[in-house]
């Protein structure tokens, strides 16, 4: 499998990552449009997905279902939501293919799910694909190892498109995640994700998240640790879905001859 370019399926395939998603594999030598999902009973049915992506015509018409794509894909690339991913994974599992799930939002009943496929298929479950993002995550180990227990308060904040259904993003909460791990601590505990009214100082052991909703921003996240006379502040921004779009297909590649198992793209890059 791993000598030919593997066929990928993309769900969600008109959304905004589906359609970057499309360009995405395109552009990839190593990988090759094997099919297109829509919504069930969708419009779109039928419709070319190099048209729907703007790219013009490719030869692969959109389907509604997993079923009717199953001989043209070895690996599915996920960007939709939580409920659709876990029905996706189920399907995968049963019908020997890989998988990779960008989606986010997922709540912790979903997220025990989610591993309950770890010894059934290969997938990669990243709530950002970015080389850069998961460079930083790298980089807010170090930072929150050196600052955290030195009194520094740290905060995560991000920024997101007015489209975005869920907060705070995937990304704010996996940072949030890493820093929490390399102190020691429980974001379940330690985690603000609200101060309003007379809500009182901080603790010097919370790590707080703030998160803004505007027009048509891609995705930014910065986290501060900041302490009595300096603070320092770690940002990625994304300007363009493309980032997302070609570490899920470097993904893909990647995960097509592994083994069954949960993997993240810190695997894939081989950050771990
Ligand atoms: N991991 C990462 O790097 C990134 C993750 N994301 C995450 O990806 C997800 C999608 O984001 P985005 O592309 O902006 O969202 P969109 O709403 O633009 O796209 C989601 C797409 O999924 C489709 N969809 C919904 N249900 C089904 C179904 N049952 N079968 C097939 N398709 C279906 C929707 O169709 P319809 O519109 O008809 O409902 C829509 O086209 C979010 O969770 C987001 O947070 C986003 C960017 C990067
Ligand atoms: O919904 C988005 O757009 C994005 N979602 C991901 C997240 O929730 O972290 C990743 C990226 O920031 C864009």
């Amino acid at each position: 499998m791993s000598a030919t370019a593997p066929r990928i399926a993309i769900v969600g395939v008109a959304g905004r990552m589906g359609r970057t998603l499309v360009a995405a594999v395109e552009q990839d030598a190593g990988a090759v449009l094997g099919a297109g999902i829509v919504e069930p009973g969708s419009s779109l049915v039928g419709a070319d997905i190099g048209e729907l992506a703007g790219l013009g015509r490719l030869g692969v018409s959109a389907v509604d279902s997993l079923e009717a794509a199953e001989e043209d894909f070895d690996v599915l690339i996920d960007f939709t939501a939580p409920r659709v991913t876990l029905a996706n994974l189920a399907f995968c599992a049963e019908h020997g293919k890989r998988m990779v799930i960008g989606t986010t939002g997922l709540n912790d009943e979903e997220l025990a799910k989610l591993d309950e496929y770890q010894e059934k298929l290969p997938f990669v479950f990243a709530p950002n694909m970015s080389v850069g993002v998961n460079l930083t995550l790298k980089l807010l180990e170090t930072a929150a190892k050196a600052l955290g227990d030195e009194g520094y308060d740290i905060e995560v904040i991000e920024a997101h498109h007015r489209h975005k259904v869920d907060a705070p993003s995937g990304t704010a909460l996996k940072m949030g995640e890493v820093i929490a791990d390399s102190l020691g601590r429980d974001l379940k505990t330690h985690g603000v994700f609200e101060r309003v009214g007379q809500c009182g100082p901080r603790d010097a052991k919370e790590i707080g998240f703030a998160t803004l909703r505007a027009g048509d921003i891609v995705g930014e996240h910065t986290v501060m640790f900041a302490t009595e006379g300096e603070r320092i502040e770690i940002t990625h921004k994304a300007s363009s879905r493309m980032t997302f779009a070609r570490g899920a297909v470097r993904a893909a590649r990647w995960v097509v001859d592994k083994p069954a198992g949960r993997y993240a793209m810190q695997d894939v890059l081989g950050f771990n």
